[in-house]
């Protein structure tokens, strides 16, 4: 029989994090009321490939915590291996038109919540983060990342451009020159790399350190008046945040004719392929 002591600490656990109400399919959002950080965690198996339902369902729960005022915004993944694979190529190969649309709509709209999220935001980086997991983890304001885990915005090795906001995010964190010639190079850095030039703030030997981390860095805010936060946070941000929007139609009708091109098409094929073969052989 279960003792008054452990019921007692059961319930005081159960009483500290909280599953929020409209938590989505894909994506886990935990409160902790104690701190009232809010913990969004990727859950799209195998690898968090971003495809048009997981994000939908990351949207809404940016959306869901700004609005119901948490101190902050921690990003991860379920997966112990893998943050995010990044975009679902299966999304542009062979796509059906208006769901590819549909896709690089919604990636828009996550960028925009995500570097325009007026919370303290944070990346506990628990995998690798290629291409679109990379874009994720960079509109953050904080990344924490494991070791031995590889992370870069790789789209020009696959032939795509990278859009504007990947160019956004990198300018962010990085050097020009840095940024400039890991996005041409289409560079996927490993973990000391990664902390080395900056593009993560600090490394952690597991994904709870590493959750604790980014608690640490949004406890940080804890005596800021959170308007003058988020509105100083938008000073820096707003000129990217408005030149995206005057850009972004162009950049979906790019995208539409760039995957629609039969080269391109040939291309994510073989790249898929090689992806699929790599567990054949
Ligand atoms: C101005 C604008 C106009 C131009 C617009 C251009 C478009 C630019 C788009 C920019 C934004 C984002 C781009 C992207 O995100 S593209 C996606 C790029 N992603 C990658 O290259 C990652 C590829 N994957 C990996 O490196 C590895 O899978 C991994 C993530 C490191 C995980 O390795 P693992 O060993 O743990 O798992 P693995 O066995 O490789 O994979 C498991 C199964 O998942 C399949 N898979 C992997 N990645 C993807 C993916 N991104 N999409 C779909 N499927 C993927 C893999 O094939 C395995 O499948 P299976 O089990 O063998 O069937």
């Amino acid at each position: 029989m279960m003792s008054s002591m452990s019921l007692s600490r059961m319930l005081r656990a159960a009483s500290v994090c909280r599953t929020m109400s409209t938590a989505t399919k894909l994506t886990a959002v935990e409160v902790n009321d104690k701190t009232g950080i809010a913990t969004v965690t990727l859950s799209r198996p195998p690898i968090n490939a971003l495809n048009v339902e997981l994000l939908h369902d990351l949207y809404q729960s940016i959306k869901e915590i700004e609005n119901n005022k948490s101190r902050g915004l921690i990003l991860t993944s379920s997966n112990d291996k893998v943050f995010s694979a990044g975009l679902d190529i299966n999304e542009m190969y062979r796509p059906d038109k208006d769901r590819a649309r549909l896709l690089w709509t919604k990636l828009q709209d996550v960028w925009l919540a995500l570097y325009g999220c007026a919370l303290p935001t944070a990346a506990a980086i628990n995998g690798h983060a290629p291409a679109g997991g990379c874009l994720l983890a960079t509109s953050c304001e904080y990344r924490v990342i494991l070791p031995q885990c590889r992370i870069g915005l790789n789209e020009i090795q696959l032939g795509l451009v990278p859009p504007i906001f990947c160019m956004f995010n990198f300018l962010n964190v990085l050097p020009r020159r840095v940024a400039e010639r890991a996005l041409v190079q289409g560079r996927i850095f490993t973990t000391e790399q990664a902390l080395q030039i900056g593009l993560v703030d600090d490394v952690a030997s597991s994904k709870e350190k590493a959750l604790e981390k980014c608690s640490q860095f949004i406890a940080t805010f804890a005596q800021t008046n959170p308007l003058a936060r988020s509105l100083t946070k938008l000073k820096f941000r707003g000129a990217d945040l408005q030149r995206f929007e005057s850009e972004r139609t162009n950049e979906l009708e790019s995208f539409l004719e760039f995957i629609d091109h039969p080269q391109m098409q040939e291309d994510l094929g073989i790249y898929l392929e090689g992806l699929k073969k790599k567990n054949r052989n």
